[in-house]
């Protein structure tokens, strides 16, 4: 069980206001810079991490000048927007005293709902990553009200883990696990090391939040960690105070609550693609693209398409035909039903001068395929 980490390569880690921010007066920068100091540790040991970071309100609030935190959502939003600049800017001095680039991405729960725009947040955060850039994501609260009611990033750090497939979602908070009850109203709470993520009795443990910075609780985060799982990832849910605890997590060290995901993950994202889309529309392949698909696990690419039937926006789920006709696989379209019949039949060299641009070389790429 030691070990479920030590093979996970793509992180998300998700920071909470509880801890980014300094006991509620604007932010920690000594915990930012530990935190960017790990992460700089993972990059060199190979692994890939995206950091979902809470704290604008938090952060917000002070440079307002303000005591306590509004109830009213506008002026929440509004001290998002002022607090984001100072978070984005302390861990862009933390990132690159480090000689590491970062990049801020601001994302809604809409936006990844949105196929469309669920590809285009995907491509961009797994070229970010393959460029060796940190993305810091957080939650556009500027348009949209109901995360920021609920103050609730671990969905957010759940569906980003869902989006470019991480192995693991790691919870940082302000206490050292997922214990039997909120260890603030239950001194004799125990804490849980290890469970299944998705379990129905992990939901009667968690509480609320304990402070008046953080919102969502660990019962947002048992739900996060019951999402992760429907792609295959772990979650561990533990202190962000602990030392170098993102290193020794990657190195197999069990700290926290480790909430196992029951699947693998290219068995949950099958099911996920087979089970939770609509077909959109049908794309025809030749004997040799679907054998290839079939035989070779490999993408398809526009020359082995040979009629495009429907009508489809890019990052639409189509079904793929054999020869005889037979449905073989699914996948998330990289281009619309226009550009694709405009392509297809035709080598992935000529997308650019048949479209004037070329979005990806795959009409489908492997990873958002699935055999059925
Ligand atoms: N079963 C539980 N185990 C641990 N903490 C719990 C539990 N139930 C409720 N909590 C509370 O959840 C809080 C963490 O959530 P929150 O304040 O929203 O943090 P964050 O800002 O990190 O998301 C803890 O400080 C704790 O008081
Ligand atoms: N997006 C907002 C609120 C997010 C929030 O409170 O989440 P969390 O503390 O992680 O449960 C912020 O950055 O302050």
């Amino acid at each position: 069980m030691k070990t479920l980490l030590a093979h996970c390569q793509r992180l998300v880690v998700k920071v909470g206001s509880s801890l980014v921010t300094n006991q509620g007066a604007g932010l920690d920068h000594q915990a930012l810079s530990n935190w960017a100091r790990q992460i700089a540790a993972l990059r060199e040991s190979g692994h890939q991490v995206v950091l979902v970071s809470s704290g604008a309100i938090a952060e917000g609030m002070q440079r307002l000048g303000w005591k306590a935190r509004p109830s009213a959502v506008h002026e929440l939003q509004a001290a998002a927007a002022v607090g984001q600049m100072g978070l984005i800017q302390a861990y862009e001095s933390c990132f690159s005293q480090l000689g590491l680039r970062a990049a801020q991405v601001l994302l809604t729960h809409a936006d990844l709902a949105d196929r469309e725009r669920y590809l285009n947040a995907r491509s961009t955060l797994l070229t970010l990553l393959e460029l060796g850039v940190v993305p810091i994501i957080n939650e556009n609260d500027t348009v949209v009200t109901d995360e920021i009611k609920f103050g609730d990033n671990d969905t957010l750090g759940a569906l980003v883990t869902n989006l470019i497939e991480a192995d693991a979602l790691v919870i940082l908070t302000d206490q050292p696990g997922l214990y039997t009850a909120d260890p603030r109203k239950d001194p004799s709470a125990t804490l849980v090391e290890h469970a299944q993520a998705g379990e129905p009795t992990l939901e009667l443990m968690a509480g609320g939040a304990g402070s008046s910075i953080g919102r969502g609780g660990m019962i947002t985060k048992i739900l996060a960690a019951k999402r992760a799982a429907r792609s295959g990832a772990h979650t561990v849910i533990a202190s962000g105070h602990e030392r170098d605890v993102l290193v020794r997590l990657t190195q197999g060290e069990s700290i926290g609550t480790l909430l196992e995901a029951p699947q693998l993950i290219l068995a949950a994202r099958k099911q996920w693609l087979a089970d939770h889309l609509q077909v959109g529309g049908q794309l025809q392949l030749d004997a040799g693209a679907a054998r290839v698909l079939r035989d070779e696990g490999k993408s398809l690419l526009p020359i082995g398409v040979t009629e495009v039937i429907g009508e489809f926006e890019r990052g639409a789920v189509v079904a793929l035909l054999d020869e005889q006709g037979r449905d073989i696989a699914r996948g998330l379209v990289n281009y619309s039903a226009t550009e694709s019949r405009r392509i297809a039949r035709h080598p992935s060299s000529a997308i650019e001068s048949i479209l004037g641009y070329v979005d990806q070389m795959e009409l489908i790429h492997r990873d958002n395929l699935v055999l059925l």
